[in-house]
């Protein structure tokens, strides 16, 4: 592996003693690794029934390493949103940022959604997630990946962090700044990041950064806590920014990030002028834990940590129309019919905290749960994606080998035996599920099993 001299110059810097041990750790072989999605299942069921050779990532509780000869993305499993395909030391920043129910929180540079899912996960059903990334066809990746995930109470955006400040200033009680960053952590990975480290090394995203956390910082509201982390481990793009911000900001301190043995601190600079404590912030090494590696810090904003203030809502409570209201009788979903809005024929749950986001590119408010078509409702794929078998009044359960599954996904019309499959209902809607787990929606008529699955998504 060719890594530039200037690269190697700094690292040795860094790491003294270390740095043989940290150029020995690009003959290892790669961390393949998963997080299993707790809002559809635990991490103990999944064992039971994962085809996977897996090991617990010993600092993440639903975090598994897989080996290289598993294919978890091409399994029914996958489809069904059981679990997130994520390297491993990428797993810390959500799983070391506190959350509680009904938090606000913001994931700022958010796609394809690594972060956002676990935060998602987190919030259990409560409070809101506006997830945002500034490009948008990486806001399309992220949009599928909350909905597999079956994350209802969701913002998406797509938009410059900056644009978001006057609408939600002060405002969220968790921030996630998962930075662009020049991927030093990715090198043994993904050679073509040597490259564009090259052409857009830490200078270039340390000023990036310093845009992003300035303007997170004006939307943590006192008491609040952000998160700051990258995949690299220069001191320009890690301490320094962190540094930067709390210059800026006097109101935001670091803090303890829960210990785990092989976690490294950040570097401290003694010739600074106020102690920044950055021996509270965390790096991951490869040569030093089964990661490829990550900076990670918390910083919290002082002040009490009172209730949000909620921005003005647009306008709910509108009258439910007959056939949207004879499909939520089939459901056993909890819905406050007060946060229903339609528009355009199609039907959303928001999050009671939405907002006015009038002005801001938003890819998806809140769930999308279907589309009324001729006096009809359909359900959207989101929705499926959302409820568990036993909330919808009729599911067609097929078994995970069960050739129709892969027939199902790649969009085919399937013919099914009803009893076997548990179907309740013999003709009508079906909520299609593989081991129990829902994968989207059929319509069943004499055994025949029309295929609903959402084109976009469907197996190649
Ligand atoms: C490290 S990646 C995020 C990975 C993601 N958090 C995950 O876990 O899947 C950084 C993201 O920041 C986005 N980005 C780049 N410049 C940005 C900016 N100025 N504001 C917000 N996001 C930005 C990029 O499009 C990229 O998706």
């Amino acid at each position: 592996m060719n890594l530039p001299q200037k690269y190697l110059d700094t690292m040795k810097d860094m790491l003294g003693d270390e740095f043989d041990a940290y150029l020995d750790s690009f003959n290892d072989s790669r961390y393949y690794g998963l997080r299993v999605n707790t809002l559809k299942i635990t991490p103990e069921e999944f064992l039971r029934i994962s085809p996977f050779e897996l090991k617990p990532i010993p600092w993440i509780e639903n975090g598994f390493y897989f080996s290289e000869n598993d294919k978890p993305a091409k399994h029914p499993y996958y489809y069904a949103g059981l679990y997130y395909i994520q390297e491993p030391s990428a797993m810390t920043p959500a799983n070391v940022l506190p959350v509680n129910e009904d938090d606000a929180i913001l994931d700022m540079c958010a796609a394809p959604g690594g972060k956002s899912t676990e935060l998602g996960a987190k919030l259990n059903h409560t409070g809101m997630l506006v997830t945002n990334d500034i490009s948008n066809s990486r806001a399309k990746a992220l949009l599928k990946n909350i909905e597999v995930f079956g994350i209802p109470n969701v913002l998406v955006m797509s938009e410059d962090p900056k644009k978001l400040v006057s609408y939600y200033p002060e405002f969220f009680d968790k921030i996630m700044i998962d930075a662009p960053c020049s991927g030093e952590g990715m090198f043994r990975k993904d050679n073509k990041l040597i490259k564009s480290w090259e052409k857009n090394g830490p200078e270039f995203y340390h000023e990036i950064q310093k845009g992003v956390l300035l303007a997170a910082s004006k939307m943590l509201k006192p008491g609040g806590i952000m998160q700051y982390s990258t995949c690299t481990f220069s001191k320009l793009e890690d301490e320094e920014s962190i540094r930067y911000i709390l210059n800026e900001c006097p109101e935001l301190k670091l803090i303890d990030v829960k210990p785990y043995e092989g976690f490294s601190h950040g570097y401290e600079d003694d010739g600074q002028e106020r102690d920044m404590q950055m021996s509270k912030t965390v790096r991951i090494w490869p040569h030093r834990m089964a990661g490829e590696g990550h900076f990670v810090a918390l910083i919290k904003k002082d002040g009490s940590d009172g209730a949000s203030v909620i921005p003005s809502s647009p306008s709910r409570g509108l009258k439910i129309p007959k056939e949207l209201q004879e499909f939520l009788d089939e459901i056993t979903y909890p819905v406050d019919t007060a946060d229903i809005s339609i528009r355009d024929e199609r039907v959303f749950i928001l999050p009671k905290q939405a907002g006015n986001t009038a002005g801001l590119r938003v890819m998806r408010t809140g769930l999308l749960l279907g589309e009324i078509k001729k006096n009809r409702f359909e359900p959207s794929q989101a929705l499926a994606m959302v409820l568990r078998k036993d909330q919808y009044v009729s599911a067609v359960d097929l078994k995970s080998d069960d050739e129709n599954v892969i027939r199902y996904l790649k969009g085919e019309t399937i013919q099914i035996d009803p009893e076997s499959c548990g179907v309740v209902r013999q003709s009508g809607w079906q909520l299609v599920c593989v081991d129990g787990y829902p994968l989207g929606w059929g319509k069943l008529a004499n055994g025949t099993l029309k295929n609903k699955y959402l084109a976009g998504w469907r197996m190649m």
